[in-house]
């Protein structure tokens, strides 16, 4: 409880510079608004939320097109509808999903992380670091909805979930690829993949900076369900309406239980893992590395 209103108030406090000129997008009613009650879409410029009040569940959108690389801007987005939605008794549940096709997100924002001056990847940094601890302790149910290529960060997103439906596609792979760029997933990501797949399957993964295909990553534990592209949607539904029907606040403590040794870990050390992401970023050889990767995306449609 009082870890809950801290991290509310941490947000509140670390959120405020950048929320500053952000719009909320027009409401519409969407096809997932939960028919005439009249709960209306609503979200920001790349986060899309489509209420359904009577299931207590929102589809969240990511919308950060090309990619949904996961910049400051749209961090704090996600953040702002995750906590709008958490404050919203309404809602039970969330499916976190794409808008942008065969993409569910590139992970984090290559940009952010290159060529910036050292209070840039501080304020980066914290943003990444607010993210995956609200997401990974949301009191609400979490399902991803994965309809995408989710590297790296955007796989860590996902894990953050507390369950994971995949596409069937060959495309969309998924893992924590890191290393193929030259960087090294923090200990916080390293955890969270443990606490999903095991140590031996992530020590693997990790190393050898594996982008699992679906077959693979159900195999391994990556994702909890692997279903034809247009079952993604209707398969985290009915998932959701199982994971609701048991009682919140015995699922919520369990959920705690099994979660809070593992954020702990980073509320304690997150000074020091931001000093060590800086350290770590502004080495030339990094910065070389990252510079390399981005130009050879960019090569790619050459
Ligand atoms: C001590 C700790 C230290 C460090 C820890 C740091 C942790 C980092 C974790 C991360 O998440 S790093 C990011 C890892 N992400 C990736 O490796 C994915 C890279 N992207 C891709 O592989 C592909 O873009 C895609 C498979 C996701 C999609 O392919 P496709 O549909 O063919 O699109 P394009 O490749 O043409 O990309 C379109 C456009 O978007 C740009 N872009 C792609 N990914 C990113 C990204 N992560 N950040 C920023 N920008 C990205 C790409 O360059 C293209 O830009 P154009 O200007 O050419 O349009």
């Amino acid at each position: 409880m009082a870890l809950a209103v801290g991290m509310r108030v941490l947000t509140r406090a670390l959120l405020r510079p950048w929320a500053r000129g952000l719009r909320v997008a027009p409401g519409r009613t969407g096809p997932a608004a939960g028919g005439g009650d009249g709960m209306r879409c609503f979200g920001s410029p790349r986060v899309l939320v489509e209420p359904d009040p009577a299931a207590g569940v929102a589809v969240v959108k990511m919308r950060n097109p090309p990619v949904n690389s996961l910049s400051l801007e749209f961090l704090t987005e996600l953040l702002i509808s995750l906590e709008k939605l958490e404050n919203d008794k309404t809602f039970h549940g969330i499916i976190l999903t794409s808008d942008c096709p065969g993409i569910f997100s590139a992970g984090l924002d290559l940009t952010e992380m290159c060529g910036r001056k050292p209070e840039h990847y501080v304020e980066y940094w914290k943003a990444v670091q607010e993210t995956w601890l609200r997401f990974y302790l949301s009191n609400l149910v979490v399902i991803a909805a994965i309809n995408g290529v989710s590297p790296a960060g955007g796989c860590l997103l996902s894990l953050t979930c507390d369950y994971r439906v995949l596409a069937n596609n060959p495309k969309y792979t998924i893992g924590l690829n890191e290393t193929l760029l030259g960087i090294v997933a923090p200990f916080w990501f390293k955890d969270t993949m443990v606490n999903t797949i095991g140590h031996r399957a992530t020590e693997r993964a990790l190393q050898l900076g594996l982008l699992f295909p679906p077959a693979e990553a159900l195999r391994v534990g990556v994702v909890d369900q692997v279903v034809p592209e247009d079952q993604v949607q209707s398969t985290a539904r009915s998932v959701m309406a199982q994971w609701l029907a048991i009682p919140d606040h015995a699922r919520q403590l369990t959920k705690t239980l099994m979660r809070k040794p593992t954020a702990d870990r980073l509320l304690t050390e997150r000074d020091a893992d931001i000093q060590t992401f800086v350290r770590f970023i502004c080495r030339d050889s990094v910065q070389k590395s990252l510079h390399a990767y981005l130009e050879k995306l960019k090569q790619k449609k050459g």
